[in-house]
């Protein structure tokens, strides 16, 4: 016992360290706030916090874990911050989407989290400065892009200024975390679709309705003791519900992307994403000429999505992300080359690549 008590003193010797270290770094980036409100520069520098992660992962020694290192230092530095001031930040919700756990792992739990009923609404919501950032889903590796998220770029002049990978895990929770105890389910239709195979083995004989949300459905698994909800670790903690069964999805590797839409134009990291949105006119070879000045600059297209353009019948947009920034010099010479070959052009953002 006097070794354990000898190594509790050692840890707490630390601890009281680190907390001295914490108000020392807090200091700093206030000095840091103070000269960014004075300049008129965005307090929010997602180039300076992938900077911050990227050396401590990389110098880090062991035994701490690498995953929980960056967890550790969100949260230092979304505290950091809120000294400056607390970042509002409106995500898709109800309270508990996946969005929510999205904005939450991005933004950390220092930031003020606000609810939107609709993607049009995170959109307003940050155009009328209720919100400094808005988090949105864009596309699921299973399910495929969300289009009313992509439509939603044609008219708005906010910045894609980050995206966000959650790896989707979908549970089975109740009130009581009694299996027995379920007579009907509730999820999203895509979190159904991604359980299919698992409920069709496991229960065959319940009932499962459709609603809006995961978080929808967690709400009324929290008020009906016989009902159930498909849906994030997120919604289990926001409204109270046990597991039952966890990680009931059929495939692994299924992630959601989201981005961070906002006014700040992130400054290059080295590794990052560009996106954009094209038309070109109806003529033989235009796509092609217009994706060959990509090709010409030996730039890595990562993603290329059409959607009808709305204004004109049977007229098409193609949104497009390729690797790099957009204060590369091949990015730029081959954007120069390509304007020369559509109708209509846009640059949505360029941002550092989130961590998969
Ligand atoms: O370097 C800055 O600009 C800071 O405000 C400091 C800090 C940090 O805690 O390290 C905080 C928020 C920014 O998004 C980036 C970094």
């Amino acid at each position: 016992m006097k070794r354990l008590d000898e190594l509790r003193k050692n840890i707490d010797a630390i601890d009281d360290e680190i907390l001295h270290l914490l108000n020392k770094r807090a200091e700093y980036v206030i000095e840091v706030g103070k000269i960014k409100q004075k300049s008129n520069r965005p307090l929010y520098v997602p180039s300076r916090e992938k900077a911050i992660y990227d050396r401590l992962v990389k110098k880090n020694p062991g035994p701490f874990p690498p995953n929980a290192l960056r967890s550790v230092f969100r949260e230092i530095i979304s505290a950091s911050l809120s000294l400056e001031e607390v970042q509002k930040i409106s995500y898709l919700g109800p309270e508990g989407t996946f969005t929510h756990l999205a904005g939450i792992k991005h933004f950390g739990l220092s930031s003020k989290m606000i609810s939107a009923r609709s993607i049009p609404e995170v959109f307003e919501d940050v155009e009328k400065k209720r919100a400094d950032y808005g988090v949105i889903p864009i596309e699921n590796s299973l399910e495929g892009v969300v289009n009313h998220t992509l439509d939603m770029f044609m008219d708005s002049d906010l910045n894609i200024c980050g995206e966000i990978f959650i790896e989707v895990n979908h549970n089975l929770m109740n009130k009581s975390g009694v299996f027995e105890d379920i007579k009907r389910i509730y999820s999203h239709p895509h979190a159904i679709a991604q359980c299919r195979n698992w409920l069709n083995n496991n229960v065959p004989n319940i009932q499962i309705f459709e609603v809006e949300s995961t978080a929808k459905a967690a709400e009324m698994a929290s008020k009906d003791s016989s009902a159930a909800a498909i849906g994030s670790e997120m919604a289990e903690i926001v409204y109270s519900l046990k597991v039952v069964h966890r990680g009931i999805e059929d495939f692994a590797n299924n992630f959601t992307r989201f981005l961070i839409i906002g006014d700040v134009k992130p400054e290059k990291t080295g590794n990052d994403k560009t996106s954009l949105v094209f038309s070109v006119t109806h003529e033989a070879g235009s796509l092609y000429s217009a994706l060959k000045a990509f090709a010409d600059s030996d730039i890595n297209m990562t993603k290329i999505e059409s959607r009808p353009s709305k204004l004109k019948t049977w007229e098409y947009v193609f949104y497009v992300d390729i690797d790099g920034h957009i204060s590369d010099p091949m990015i730029k010479k081959a954007i120069d080359s390509f304007t020369g070959n559509v109708s209509f052009f846009k640059i949505l953002g360029s941002y550092p690549k989130g961590e998969k």
